[in-house]
């Protein structure tokens, strides 16, 4: 979808603002400033009517602050300004879709109660204006437009972040099915071999072309057809596998009757190998140029990336609120890592790291999940867990690590402290606010001494 940039929108809302007469856009200002507390409650209740916005939007620090909020965007949104101020204003509506990105608010309950706040301005100036009816009708119809533009910032913003998310849910999605891959590439390759099987078994046994087992149609062909083809979508192999499968089914296989003498048989059987293997080999090259991606992994690590968080965060957020789950998040960072850098090189910097991801994978359990979000920096996403549970975890964590001598260059060893900020998902729908949360911890850890875990207090 094409999207019109914010400095065009921006430059739209100056030119509305310099269209219409001061005191229009006073009469305006003034009016949402002093019944900004009634027209937010237009707009947010209007929200809450919808049931699954109100799920999402129970949390009691979202449903204090939001409407504390709304009177604040009501009161600004019609403020005059300079081209500093609206630019913040600008800036402002672009935060706003981004957060209801995250939290997953449709933007049709947005404009849904932007329209129930245009009713609620266009009746407030009826009230108060009634006599003057021009005033009325230039008042409600600048209002309008500046509401109607801030939605157009915020919707445009939204749209950009749920894009964003979207393909980052879609590489999500490759990467699951990554994980799999050594067992599926086995799994595969004998499904061929097993088509190729049957196939001969059928025919000694005397049945005939159109009864043989078409390979379109035997388990690696459903296979590939419905997954392969997608997981690997965009490489030549793909489509040579799936032409060399039409191939077999539509033409090799009914010529089978066609031929009588013994040396044209064997020519036919030579020529079905050669195939089924063609497929074997280009699905091996499949699997192989996936393993070279292994997108979504950290370099170094092995551990998830950065770009998966919000992903991750996102689903979890949602599986809690379904199933009353409460999960927690653990950030964790290596004490005085410079030191080690300036001590032992990079390469030592580099190989503590590696051992300490280790640590942390083999502390968690199946479903937990462990990030290196870059540099000295891990967050570790405990599921299904307490509070009490996971600050024992994180202790005996800490613990691990300040017990292991790391390996350095040089068969050298080394100690290494860590410092964990824990928080645990309160409900909010806001990934960003728990992971605040447990930074701020983390550096209250840092702050206290570092080597310990200190917990987010809400
Ligand atoms: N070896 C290595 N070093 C890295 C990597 N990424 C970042 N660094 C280094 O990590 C160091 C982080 O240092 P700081 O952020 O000052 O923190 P610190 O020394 O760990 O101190 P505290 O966190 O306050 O305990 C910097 O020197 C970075 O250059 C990496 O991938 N490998």
């Amino acid at each position: 979808m094409s999207q019109i940039s914010l400095e065009q929108l921006a430059s739209e809302w100056r030119s509305l603002q310099y269209s219409v007469a001061l005191p229009v856009r006073e009469c305006v200002q003034q009016l949402a400033l002093v019944h900004q507390r009634g027209l937010a409650s237009h707009f947010y209740e209007e929200m809450l009517r919808d049931a699954a916005a109100s799920v999402m939007l129970s949390h009691e620090q979202v449903r204090m602050g939001l409407h504390q909020s709304m009177c604040q965007w009501v009161a600004e949104v019609f403020s005059d300004g300079g081209q500093e101020q609206l630019a913040q204003r600008v800036a402002r509506q672009v935060k706003i879709g981004e957060v209801h990105a995250r939290i997953d608010v449709p933007v049709h309950l947005v404009l849904r109660g932007a329209s129930s706040l245009k009713r609620g301005l266009c009746a407030l100036l009826a009230e108060l204006l009634g006599a003057d009816l021009a005033l009325q009708l230039q008042a409600a119809s600048y209002g309008m437009a500046v509401i109607d533009i801030a939605m157009a910032i915020m919707s445009q913003a939204y749209s950009s972040s749920h894009d964003r998310s979207a393909r980052a849910q879609e590489a999500y999605r490759l990467h699951a099915v990554a994980q799999d891959m050594s067992a599926e590439r086995e799994r595969q390759r004998a499904a061929v071999l097993a088509w190729e099987n049957q196939l001969m078994f059928d025919r000694a046994m005397g049945l005939e072309a159109l009864q043989l087992p078409r390979i379109g149609a035997s388990e690696f062909g459903l296979w590939f057809r419905h997954k392969g083809a997608y997981t690997f979508r965009g490489a030549i192999e793909t489509t040579l596998i799936l032409d060399t499968m039409d191939l077999i089914d539509d033409s090799l296989l009914p010529s089978l009757d066609q031929v009588i003498d013994a040396h044209g048989r064997l020519q036919q059987w030579r020529a079905m190998r050669e195939h089924s293997q063609a497929i074997a080999f280009h699905l091996d090259a499949l699997f192989e140029q996936n393993r070279e991606l292994d997108a979504g992994r950290d370099v170094l690590t092995r551990l998830l990336n950065r770009k998966f968080l919000p992903v991750v965060l996102r689903k979890e957020i949602h599986y809690s609120r379904e199933r009353k789950a409460d999960f927690a998040v653990l950030s964790l960072d290596v004490d005085h890592f410079k030191r080690i850098n300036d001590r032992h090189g990079h390469e030592g910097g580099d190989m503590v790291l590696k051992q300490l991801a280790d640590i942390l994978s083999n502390a968690c359990r199946g479903g937990d999940y462990t990030f290196r979000l870059g540099g000295e920096e891990f967050l570790l996403l405990l599921v299904d867990i307490d509070e009490s549970r996971a600050l024992a975890f994180a202790e005996r964590l800490r613990v691990l690590v300040e017990q292991e001598a790391f390996r350095l260059p040089d068969n050298a060893r080394m100690h290494v402290t860590v410092s964990m900020g824990l928080a645990m998902h309160s409900g909010h729908p806001d990934y960003e606010y728990t992971l605040r949360q447990s930074d701020q911890a983390l550096y209250a850890a840092k702050n206290a001494g570092r080597n310990r875990v200190e917990v987010a207090r809400v």
